[in-house]
């Protein structure tokens, strides 16, 4: 059984069909799995529903995400993050535990959700023929292309679930906005001039940096309004914000005080903000793009697609009747996008094609994508993986290789899982295996930005001349020192409970190497054969310092900057590694590693011996 359910915002489909399926038995021999593009809605729907149920959350319902597992044996319901559901998927490709599958907010299309499609399709084609227990599969969304969906799932029926409690309103601006952060400033001071304080507002903006900018102006702002005016407070949200302030935007505002969410896109889908009556969209979104000749995949700014703003329209009116103001004219809407583009046809495909091999899928050129990435993307992925050393190409065939099975088996980026398998070598593991851990959750640094001087004048002595990584790494240090103690943590601006979930990583990710017989060692003698580990696992993220006191990157001399919250901002060694590139105003890198090139040549040296003739043809 396959079944496309497009149904309004709103309208019940995640946080009901899994109970109908649940209370009509239809889960008796297997769990019910319902995957999300993002974590914070696999939690918050999981704990919703376990409300509804009436259950304690971990019981009958339960969540998986990345690094957190709240369910038990009991477990019926698993919200589940897409990822997580495919790294199951390696385990067991024929996802026996589940009765059901539920693929939804399918419009994401997320490089996981991408593959899943193939994965569920080929788990429910092949659990028939070996008449084993069926798999049901439905995939929902209310912004879906249903054509395209329904063709990809062989002509799999369309269910649509009519109408929705509450109307939304949509409003256009009568004029282009150019600036869509003082739109977005005047509406919420509008909206907070007119309406009763119990109506809150979400806006979406595009970034961290945008939101905590925008926050402070909004308080600043509403402290000098006139007497009789509503107080206000605003809440940011969005990904490596601490999960526990995440949390704070699902509680109850204050009586008399309206509550206003400064919100990316994480915002944009699954969730139920209580109170949002008014959603402000800018229209804005930023997200991957990637360009395989240049291998550069770059976090940047670009407007939404018509779906995105379904979507974020239909974070108002759930409660209760909303309105939606889209800073933006009709004309303008009309020339968005219908559709985001596909994830897989935006991002370095590395990770996922290393879990494709994983799951015995030969070629990925040949796998049963609903879009398929493009061929110069699949070249340029392989080509990395070549260089990581976790496949090899013979005869066109390509084969993962005894590194590259252990490197899948980390729930990490290739490149991270390489740098904690080569770790023993270079006499750094516990080192490796912390700075991983700290990359790998949200941010340990608390910023607050009415303290920002003095966040940074005590942390100043963590500060290593090497770079953002050797600091972390004396941050994690001196916490453990101190036992993680509470407050040390609040004297040095440090968030404790991300603190304690590098811990939590840490610790699963030396299970897996224990599983994998990885040994580990640490001599502890100095810093620059952790530096040496991290150049022979990051060397693909490399830039240069030029003549002219700017860099570029090693691959493809694409001219990038040192990002302002680096420690290295006012510093300006030769050769840095990078892990993000982000486009705003220009290209920046961020958390950064001071190396010498000659690691970076030992690394690769066929690859950095082809750059270089390059540059000098
Ligand atoms: N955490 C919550 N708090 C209060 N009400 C909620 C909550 N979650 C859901 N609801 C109510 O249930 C309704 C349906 O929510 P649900 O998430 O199931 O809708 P949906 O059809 O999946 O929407 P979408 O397509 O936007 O994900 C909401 O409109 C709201 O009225």
């Amino acid at each position: 059984m396959m079944f496309l359910i497009q149904g309004e915002t709103g309208s019940g489909k995640t946080t009901q069909i899994p109970q109908y399926l649940y209370e009509a038995s239809i889960g008796r021999q297997g769990i019910i799995g319902i995957t999300q593009p993002r974590r914070v809605a696999a939690i918050s729907l999981a704990a919703r529903v376990s409300e509804e149920k009436k259950t304690e959350l971990g019981t009958l319902i339960g969540y998986t995400v990345r690094f957190e597992d709240l369910t038990s044996d009991k477990s019926k319901i698993k919200f589940l993050t897409d990822g997580m559901l495919l790294r199951e998927a390696i385990g067991d490709p024929l996802l026996r535990r589940y009765s059901v599958v539920i693929l939804d907010e399918a419009h994401e299309r997320t490089v996981h959700t991408d593959v899943l499609f193939g994965i569920v399709k080929a788990a429910q084609k092949k659990r028939k023929e070996l008449s084993k227990m069926p798999l049901k599969v439905l995939v929902m969304s209310a912004t879906m292309d249903v054509d395209l969906f329904s063709q990809y799932f062989d002509r799999a029926p369309v269910l649509y679930l009519e109408g929705r409690q509450h109307s939304i309103q949509v409003f256009y601006t009568k004029e282009s906005q150019s600036d869509y952060l003082h739109a977005s400033l005047v509406s919420i001071f509008q909206i907070h001039q007119e309406a009763p304080p119990s109506h809150s507002i979400l806006v979406f903006l595009t970034g961290q940096e945008e939101i905590e900018a925008m926050s402070r102006t909004c308080r600043e702002i509403a402290k000098h309004l006139p007497q009789g005016c509503a107080q206000m407070s605003v809440f940011p949200l969005y990904a490596s914000l601490p999960h526990l302030q995440q949390l704070r935007v699902f509680q109850l505002g204050q009586k008399g005080c309206r509550k206003v969410i400064l919100s990316t896109n994480i915002a944009e889908t699954s969730i139920t903000i209580p109170g949002i009556k008014y959603v402000v969209d800018t229209g804005m979104v930023k997200a991957k793009r990637y360009t395989p000749e240049s291998g550069l995949e770059v976090l940047a700014v670009q407007k939404v697609s018509k779906a995105q703003a379904w979507q974020r329209a239909g974070r108002a009116g759930r409660q209760q009747a909303g309105i939606c103001y889209r800073l933006y004219t009709e004309e303008e809407f009309e020339k968005f996008l219908n559709m985001t583009v596909p994830e897989i046809q935006r991002c370095n495909l590395a990770s996922v094609m290393l879990q494709l091999l994983a799951l015995r899928i030969p070629n990925i050129l040949t796998f049963d994508f609903m879009s398929k990435p493009s061929p110069d993307a699949v070249r340029a992925a392989i080509e990395q993986l070549e260089l990581l050393g976790a496949i090899e190409c013979k005869d066109s065939q390509i084969i993962l290789t005894q590194l590259g099975k252990k490197m899948a088996a980390f729930p990490l980026e290739p490149r991270f899982s390489k740098a904690v398998l080569l770790s023993p070598e270079f006499q750094c593991s516990e080192e490796i295996l912390t700075i991983v851990s700290l990359l790998s959750v949200d941010s340990v640094l608390y910023n607050p930005h009415t303290k920002r001087e003095e966040a940074h004048s005590v942390r100043k002595r963590f500060i290593s001349s090497e770079g953002d990584h050797m600091t972390l790494l004396n941050i994690y240090q001196a916490f453990k020192n101190v036992g993680g103690h509470k407050e040390w943590c609040r004297e040095n601006f440090v968030n404790g409970r991300n603190m304690a979930m590098v811990t939590e990583v840490r610790c699963q990710l030396r299970d897996i190497c224990a599983k994998f017989g990885v040994r580990l060692e640490s001599s502890r003698s100095n810093t620059s054969n952790i530096r040496q580990c991290l150049a022979h696992a990051l060397f693909l993220n490399a830039a240069e310092l030029q003549l002219d006191g700017t860099y570029a990157t090693l691959d493809t001399r694409q001219p990038v900057a040192i990002h302002p919250s680096s420690v290295l901002f006012n510093c300006k060694p030769s050769y840095i590694l990078y892990n993000e590139l982000l486009h705003t105003s220009k290209c920046y890198i961020r958390d950064l590693c001071v190396v010498d090139p000659e690691w970076l040549y030992e690394a690769a040296p066929e690859y950095f011996g082809r750059k270089l003739k390059g540059v000098n043809s």
